[in-house]
């Protein structure tokens, strides 16, 4: 199984003045972290890190010798693009990763790499939404209110069939998730649960959330980061 870091973006919304992967969640890197969660999933072979133009040697140095780095685009999808043709021939399961979700933990990885095995073109990790949504018009008026039981949050990585992405990203449509692409081209595309701790770092409140989260587990009994074996 191959795992696609993304980390190209800049950040704008957090406004930390430097590329969002560098900025550290408990003295570390979002890239290390994103990085060490992937390699410790059974599942993992190859990794690839997609980052900013012009910061590749800064995060090879970060990421050591195991990642192959490559630069990234203007929007995610390009990005998600120039990871993937990195990637060797021989990798069928690919899966997709943000390092804004540094903390998403390895059995995530392994759980999504599972579900992919069993048929589906798309698998995506999510969470049930704890508000109401609704639909809004250009002035603000409401034009439904949709059931919140059938509405899950996602989150990434996001798992894919090779093929199946390949073809999602050569249709040349740009999403801000891997699986809409495949869902858009008919692709069975389906959800597992997701994990609170591959929260999305976006704005300094999430930072501050996810400084938080860390906090905690590390007060609490910490699951060993060895090697987990992989079932597919
Ligand atoms: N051109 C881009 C844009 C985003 N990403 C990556 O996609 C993930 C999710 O994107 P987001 O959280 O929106 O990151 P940024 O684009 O950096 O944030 P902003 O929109 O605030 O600038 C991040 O790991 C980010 O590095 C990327 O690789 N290439
Ligand atoms: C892929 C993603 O993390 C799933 O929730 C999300 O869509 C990325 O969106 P962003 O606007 O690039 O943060």
């Amino acid at each position: 199984m191959g795992v696609i870091v993304v980390a190209a973006g800049f950040g704008t919304r957090l406004g930390a003045g430097m590329p969002k992967a560098l900025v550290e969640i408990d003295g570390e890197p979002m890239i290390v972290r994103a990085v060490r969660n992937a390699a410790a999933a059974g599942c993992t072979g190859t990794i690839v890190v997609v980052a900013p133009d012009g910061h590749l040697e800064q995060f090879a140095a970060l990421v050591g010798q195991r990642p192959i780095i490559v630069a990234g685009g203007a929007e995610r999808t390009n990005s998600v693009a120039a990871g993937l043709a990195a990637l060797p021939p021989d990798i069928e399961i690919v899966l997709v990763h943000d390092a804004a979700r540094a903390g998403a933990p390895p059995e995530l990885f392994d759980a999504v790499a599972q579900a992919v095995c069993s048929g589906p073109d798309a698998v995506v990790p999510g969470l049930p939404v704890p508000d109401t949504i609704k639909y809004v018009d250009a002035d603000g008026t409401v034009t439904d209110t949709p059931d919140r039981a059938f509405l899950r949050a996602v989150q990434t990585p996001q798992g894919f069939r090779r093929a199946a992405l390949e073809r999602a990203h050569r249709s040349g449509r740009s999403a801000t998730d891997d699986a809409a692409l495949v869902e858009r081209l008919g692709g069975r595309s389906v959800v597992i649960d997701g994990d609170l701790r591959a929260m999305k770092v976006t704005t300094r409140a999430d930072l501050d959330a996810v400084e938080r989260l860390v906090a905690h587990e590390s007060a609490g009994p910490t699951t060993p980061q060895t090697q987990r074996k992989c079932t597919t």
